[in-house]
């Protein structure tokens, strides 16, 4: 028999998730003290922060799974303690993190679960409203092809989206993933996120974990930073994503930058110094290049000077991130007089100066800088062909720069630095 549908069955189209100074312990363990959030009705919030900061804990707690010792959720205003698993069930639909079945049903069973707040105790295959549901959910995720497949002899990335799809099944104005793309290869990623969002653009609202902080910051509206026990930021992935918060929570040293493609911030980690060399060394050139050598350099302990560096370019955001001492000029225009003294300054006092697929030619004044400088070590990633003017007068102008300076690869940057000064002044790695 076909589970019947009552007016109450239906779910709303809005759905706001309100936390409510929520605290959940385990045993001694105060995993969530106290912790309050909002996500509004089509919005898609990220919740990102260190292993253990209970992210999975707090999901748990928005879907019902367990009652939070202290606090309230809500859901479009209702506790969810009032709402009871089938009103839960039909407002809020989870992906969990751990999604290993022991049974081997098919791919399109799993996905099927997701009818069960809709159908009535005995009705096993569903309605023809389920079965579109269900045919929907498996195309959206691109799991069609698999659907007869048992869940046990599906790959980890697969079955993590046959729960998506039992998801999207589940037909929710809600969504709460638990690590949606964690076992997914870069293009299910994206793809999955992107299915996320749009679905958020239709009006769901979404709350997903995500370790993956350049993807949680690329697709979300809002993210919300997790760490000892409570939320230490919320806002746009902008203001979140700071060396300033994520230093604390994750423990470690990081530079933000804006993505090359997306222009959303981009986080990498970085190990502090290992040893203070006592050196300077002074970096000329801008882009990705510079951008690696100015933290290759800080990272080797040298001390750090940089520039000029045009506003907005990626080796001035890693410097600013690292504290490194940087020239900055405005974009699209010749460095000043002033400037360009300041950066010939470093050049003469530097053991060494590091010249980053630098752009040569008559006009440029790397060599000029590159003049004061008693040791210039070039560092390229490209030919000299695809970056610097052409012409005879810019092939002499390279050659001379060629002939004077010592070639280094950026990982063989240190025992360059090592070689083209004297060995008391800048000790090589051991
Ligand atoms: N059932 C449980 N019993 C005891 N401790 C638990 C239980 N569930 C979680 N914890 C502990 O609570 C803390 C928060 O766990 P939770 O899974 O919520 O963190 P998380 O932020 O999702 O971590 P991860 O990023 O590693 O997935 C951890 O220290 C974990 O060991």
């Amino acid at each position: 028999m076909t589970g019947q549908r009552t007016h109450a069955d239906r779910t709303d189209t809005e759905a706001t998730i309100a936390v409510e100074d929520i605290s959940v312990s385990f045993g001694d363990l105060d995993v969530l003290e106290d912790v309050s959030l909002s996500v509004a009705s089509g919005e898609f919030l990220g919740l990102v922060g260190p292993n253990g900061a209970g992210k999975t804990t707090l999901a748990r707690a928005i879907n019902g799974v367990f009652e939070p010792a202290g606090g309230t959720v809500r859901l479009d205003g209702t506790p969810v303690a009032d709402l009871g698993p089938r009103g839960v069930s039909r407002r809020v639909a989870t992906v969990p993190q751990d999604t290993s079945v022991s049974f081997a049903f098919t791919v399109e069973d799993v996905v099927r679960m997701g009818r069960t707040p809709y159908r009535g105790r005995t009705d096993l295959t569903g309605d023809e409203a389920d079965r579109k549901a269900v045919d929907r959910a498996l195309e959206r995720t691109e799991m069609v092809a698999l659907r007869d497949r048992p869940i046990t002899a599906v790959s980890g990335g697969e079955r993590q989206r046959a729960f998506v799809a039992r998801a999207l099944a589940q037909d929710t104005p809600a969504l709460v993933l638990d690590e949606p793309t964690a076992s997914l290869d870069i293009n299910h990623q994206v793809r999955v996120l992107e299915l996320v969002a749009d679905l958020v653009a239709g009006g769901k609202t979404a709350i997903a974990a995500i370790h993956d902080l350049d993807l949680a910051a690329r697709y979300c509206d809002r993210l919300a930073l997790l760490a000892d026990g409570d939320v230490q930021a919320v806002g746009d992935p902008e203001t979140v994503l700071t060396d300033e918060h994520l230093q604390p929570a994750f423990d470690t040293r990081t530079a933000v930058t804006p993505d090359a493609v997306t222009g959303t911030p981009s986080v990498t980690a970085i190990a502090e110094p290992r040893r203070d060399r006592d050196a300077q060394v002074h970096v000329l050139g801008n882009g990705a290049t510079a951008a690696r050598v100015i933290t290759t350099l800080w990272q080797a302990g040298f001390e750090v000077t940089a520039g000029p560096l045009p506003s907005g370019d990626a080796a001035l955001s890693v410097a600013e991130e690292l504290g490194v001492e940087a020239i900055a000029v405005p974009p699209l225009s010749s460095p000043d007089e002033a400037a360009l003294e300041a950066a010939r300054e470093h050049c003469r006092s530097a053991a060494a100066t590091v010249l980053a697929d630098p752009v040569v030619g008559p006009d440029s004044t790397v060599l000029d800088l590159a003049e004061s400088s008693a040791r210039p070590i070039l560092v390229e990633t490209r030919p000299p062909t695809e970056r610097n003017h052409a012409g005879p007068d810019a092939r002499a102008c390279y050659r001379d720069l060629e002939s004077r300076a010592l070639t280094a690869s950026i990982h063989g940057l240190v025992p360059a630095i090592a070689e083209a000064t004297s060995p008391q002044a800048v000790p090589a790695d051991d």
